[in-house]
């Protein structure tokens, strides 16, 4: 996250760390939402190679353990079956971790809020991104969760021409486009936005411009998460 701020400790408590192992230790590659006790939405461009991969729950710090956090493994990955590791702008950037054993829900770890399907937030409606992604282009990642608010920039402005043009497609949503934005390590973590007071998940973090994270006209653009209700119930059952 460029810009933004360190979040209140688990003041996003369906978010959570993806982590690969090498050798022996495990390194945060990605983010994701808690939807279910036994299930994680991430990017699909975040589980498309074989690793060991771990989750870890109800995380601030995840340079240091707090006594809060859950470790799971993943059982299974389920990569959305259109996904095309060489090109992120035909969307379908959508996955998901069946966990080994279901998380303990409590102040630390909740489930995400996920969106009815098909709806589509108006422009300005307010959202925050969060993750433990560079905090600024080519920078390092940020040990303390970050979040940051990035309004949706609705699709007729985000595909018009000196923005995103025809590279966003409509299951996708961009917020932002300022400042402040999301970068690598956010991948697969939520675009948390506020819609009759609660706060929902509307997106999963997919792309930022190649030439930047926080490039101008270029905001962070999400998997439109209300494209995949059905896709999502056929797997979770
Ligand atoms: C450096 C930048 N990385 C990204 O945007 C990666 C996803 C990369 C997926 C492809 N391997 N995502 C992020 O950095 C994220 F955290 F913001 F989500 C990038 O590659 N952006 C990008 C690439 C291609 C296209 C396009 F499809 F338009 F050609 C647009 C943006």
């Amino acid at each position: 996250v460029v810009g933004g701020q360190v979040a209140q400790p688990n003041s996003w408590p369906w978010q959570i760390s993806l982590q690969y192992q090498s050798g022996s230790s495990f390194y945060h590659t990605c983010g994701g939402s808690l939807i279910r006790r036994g299930w994680v939405m991430t990017a699909a461009h975040c589980v498309d190679s074989r690793r060991t991969w771990r989750v870890v729950l109800g995380d601030h710090n995840i340079n240091s353990n707090e006594g809060r956090e859950q470790y799971m493994s993943v059982s299974s990955v389920y990569i959305h079956p259109n996904w095309n590791s060489n090109n992120v702008a035909g969307g379908w950037d959508i996955a998901l971790l069946r966990l080994s054993s279901e998380a303990s829900l409590n102040n630390y770890v909740q489930l995400a809020a996920l969106p009815p399907s098909g709806q589509v937030l108006p422009n300005n409606n307010p959202c925050y991104i969060s993750g433990w992604g560079r905090t600024q282009t080519g920078g390092q990642l940020s040990a303390q969760l970050k979040q940051a608010s990035l309004p949706v920039v609705d699709h007729r402005t985000c595909s018009s021409s000196g923005w995103w043009g025809s590279t966003v497609k409509d299951s996708m949503v961009c917020a932002g486009g300022g400042s402040e934005s999301g970068c690598q390590g956010d991948s697969g973590g939520p675009l948390n936005c506020s819609v009759n007071g609660q706060w929902v998940v509307h997106g999963v973090t997919s792309f930022v411009s190649s030439s930047g994270c926080n490039a101008y006209r270029k905001p962070t653009v999400f998997t439109r998460v209300s494209a995949y209700n059905s896709w999502m119930n056929s797997i979770m059952g």
